[in-house]
């Protein structure tokens, strides 16, 4: 399977399972890796049967942004559910860092893979 990939992804959201993180916003940085037909939108050279990664990521900043979690897990299934529904992707690999969560920790957060990856 080909992929289409959508690397470092910064929205702003409310995450947290403390209550001072419901009163606040909070970065989180998206990596997409998401299973595309790429041979089809290269033999028609049309954005049209190619997955759009600019409207992966519209679609993505809008949802994330709006939204209000808890947890990191779910922000990532949320995403892979949208990622899958709204764009016809069988497998999707979301990785979710809440970057800045942990002290002296680079970033932490969550990988999940979704669907069959034929
Ligand atoms: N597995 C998880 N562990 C923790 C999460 C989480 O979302 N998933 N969240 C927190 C807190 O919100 C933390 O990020 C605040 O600094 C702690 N552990």
């Amino acid at each position: 399977m080909d992929l289409v990939f959508l690397r470092g992804l910064r929205i702003e959201t409310v995450i947290g399972i403390y209550d001072w993180e419901k009163a606040i916003r909070q970065p989180v940085v998206l990596d997409l890796e998401m299973g595309a037909d790429v041979a089809r939108a290269a033999a028609t050279d049309r954005i049209a049967d190619a997955l759009d990664y600019k409207a992966v990521a519209k679609r993505l900043k809008q949802f994330v942004g709006e939204g209000r979690f808890e947890l990191v897990e779910t922000l990532a299934e949320r995403c892979a559910e949208l990622v899958r529904e709204e764009f016809g992707v069988p497998w999707v690999r979301v990785t979710v860092n809440k970057a800045g969560a942990v002290t002296d920790a680079e970033g932490v957060g969550v990988i999940i893979e979704r669907g069959a990856r034929a």
